[in-house]
């Protein structure tokens, strides 16, 4: 069974179509990053997956589970990093983790004890006592992403999760979350940042709402880097940008 998959996905603003009859799979245990520059859809798709919108067309099978007929269950075998962080800063990092499990119903040396798993799993044992305050960005980030494996979800969605963050923790949190599709989670990643994407990782490539490729990374690019086969197949509307990004 796959952790994620979507059949024929669709989404408009109005007249404007955002993803046309997107489908893919993740299977368990793979990092799938999805790759697009600006415009491309991936926030809607993302809107999409974690049932903020509810998609007109297409369905979204979460490690199974329908997420139109059964999003409770669907939603709750899922892990969700937003772009934008949702911690509060004056709670220490347990006390965040420790909320976050009670939010899922899961309380006492239950809750403490999956705090410190996912925690360790993400190299921030060390700083449970901490307010998050006196983090840095990338450990802020690390501890985002421990939250979201506190209720043991099947599927990790993450959404340009290393925006803002200098080279070192970027390549870090790459690493951390790559070590958690090895050890069984299927993860979605989305980013425009192709140093982010190894060579065998699913790739998807989407552009204008339309998946143009999806293979692992080293299929994609083959003799080339990973930013000119974009180009290639994109037509060169993405241009180089600092990092390996796409814009
Ligand atoms: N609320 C909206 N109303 C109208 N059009 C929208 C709206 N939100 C997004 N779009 C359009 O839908 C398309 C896909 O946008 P989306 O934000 O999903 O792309 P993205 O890949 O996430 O881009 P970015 O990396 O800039 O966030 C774009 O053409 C965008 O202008």
């Amino acid at each position: 069974m796959n952790g994620l998959e979507v059949r024929g996905l669709s989404y408009r603003y109005g007249p404007r179509q955002a993803l046309k009859e997107v489908s893919f799979s993740v299977p368990k245990g793979r990092f799938c990053a999805l790759l697009g520059p600006n415009g491309a859809g991936k926030s809607t798709l993302f809107n999409l997956l974690t049932a903020l919108f509810t998609a007109p067309e297409g369905q979204i099978m979460v490690a199974g589970v329908n997420l139109s007929q059964e999003p409770r269950r669907a939603l709750a075998r899922m892990g969700v990093v937003f772009q934008q962080p949702t911690l509060d800063l004056d709670l220490t990092v347990r006390r965040n983790m420790l909320y976050f499990a009670a939010l899922h119903g899961i309380s006492g040396s239950e809750a403490a004890r999956r705090c410190d798993a996912a925690l360790e799993q993400l190299g921030m044992g060390e700083r449970a006592a901490e307010t998050v305050r006196a983090l840095n960005g990338g450990h802020r980030r690390r501890m985002e992403i421990a939250r979201a494996l506190i209720h043991r979800p099947e599927v990790l969605l993450l959404d340009e999760p290393t925006v803002g963050l200098d080279a070192a923790s970027r390549a870090a949190i790459t690493d951390h979350v790559h070590a958690l599709a090895d050890q069984g989670l299927s993860v979605l990643w989305a980013t425009h940042l192709t140093d982010e994407v190894q060579d065998n990782d699913l790739t998807l490539l989407l552009h204008k709402g339309v998946l143009l490729a999806q293979d692992t990374a080293a299929n994609l690019r083959q003799d080339q880097s990973l930013q000119d086969a974009f180009l290639r197949l994109t037509g060169g509307a993405v241009q180089e940008h600092g990092g390996g990004g796409l814009r």
